[in-house]
């Protein structure tokens, strides 16, 4: 490090804590050298009159995103069994899969699932609506988006999240399994971020079910025929995932986890 005394010792822990221009400790942070501030933290809090470029700087931003943990932790500490729905923003009302995701909406709601999706339209919204219908808890995790920003009507409990990675831990944290429809990049992103987290064990291991075999089978088939061959995954990795043309085999798959220990009503952790 440039600027640091040859003397100086290797680790933050043999320092000993003494205030010298060399040296400075400030929370878990120790600074060397050149590296040192002038100014303390507090001296720099407390002057005034520096402007208002720091609510544009990475340490505002960090206590913004820590809010926004604080809000989704407080809003859905208490919701009980739910199942996170994913699938397009575009799928319209025609379309067979919105009235499947409507009818997956009110089959979770009667086996005792919270419904939890984006919030947005599409098979959001689909799943939302079936959620609330047949009086289910139907949660929305909205994204601040350049062009597209409300929650869909149906959604019961709303929060609305400035940042794609807070709102993906809520989607993870209090769901006990993943029902995928089908979708574009938003739908896959949230596919292998759950996949990926119950394969390196991030995660406790829950059912993930890709609701569509016409849409889905391609990519199932890639991951066995090409991924798996080429021994990129394993066979257990593969196990994870179940795929259903049928709704009610849908939920089936997600309570009978449930009962044999994994994270739903009848088996919570
Ligand atoms: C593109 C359109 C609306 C975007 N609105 C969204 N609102 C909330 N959540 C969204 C939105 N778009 C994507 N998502 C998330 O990604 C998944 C769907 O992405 P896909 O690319 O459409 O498959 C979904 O599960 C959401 O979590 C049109 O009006």
């Amino acid at each position: 490090m440039a600027g640091l005394s040859p003397r100086a010792p290797r680790y933050a822990g043999h320092v000993k804590k003494k205030r010298s221009k060399d040296y400075r400790q400030q929370g878990p942070v120790i600074r060397r050298g050149d590296q040192v501030q002038a100014t303390t933290t507090d001296q720099r809090l407390l002057q005034g009159g520096s402007g208002s470029d720091w609510v544009h700087t990475d340490p505002w931003r960090v206590l913004r995103i820590q809010a926004e943990f604080v809000e989704g932790f407080g809003a859905l500490a208490e919701l009980g069994p739910a199942v996170s729905v994913f699938g397009s923003a575009r799928t319209s009302k025609s379309d067979p899969m919105y009235e499947a995701a409507v009818e997956l909406g009110r089959r979770l709601a009667e086996a005792g699932y919270a419904t939890i999706t984006g919030g947005g339209p599409g098979i959001m919204e689909a799943a939302n609506k079936g959620a609330a219908e047949a009086g289910g808890v139907s949660v929305g995790l909205g994204i601040e988006l350049p062009f597209e920003d409300s929650l869909n009507k149906w959604v019961s409990l709303g929060i609305n999240f400035r940042y794609f990675f807070v709102r993906k831990v809520m989607f993870l944290k209090y769901a006990q399994g993943f029902v995928v429809m089908p979708g574009g990049f938003g739908t896959l992103d949230e596919l292998f971020e759950s996949l990926t987290l119950v394969q390196t064990r991030k995660m406790t291991r829950f059912p993930i079910v890709l609701f569509g075999s016409a849409y889905w089978s391609g990519l199932v088939d890639w991951l066995k025929g090409r991924m798996l061959a080429d021994g990129y995954n394993s066979e257990a990795d593969l196990g994870l995932i179940h795929v259903v043309d049928d709704v009610d085999r849908a939920v089936e798959i997600i309570v009978d986890d449930a009962r044999h220990g994994g994270r739903g009503p009848s088996g919570a952790e």
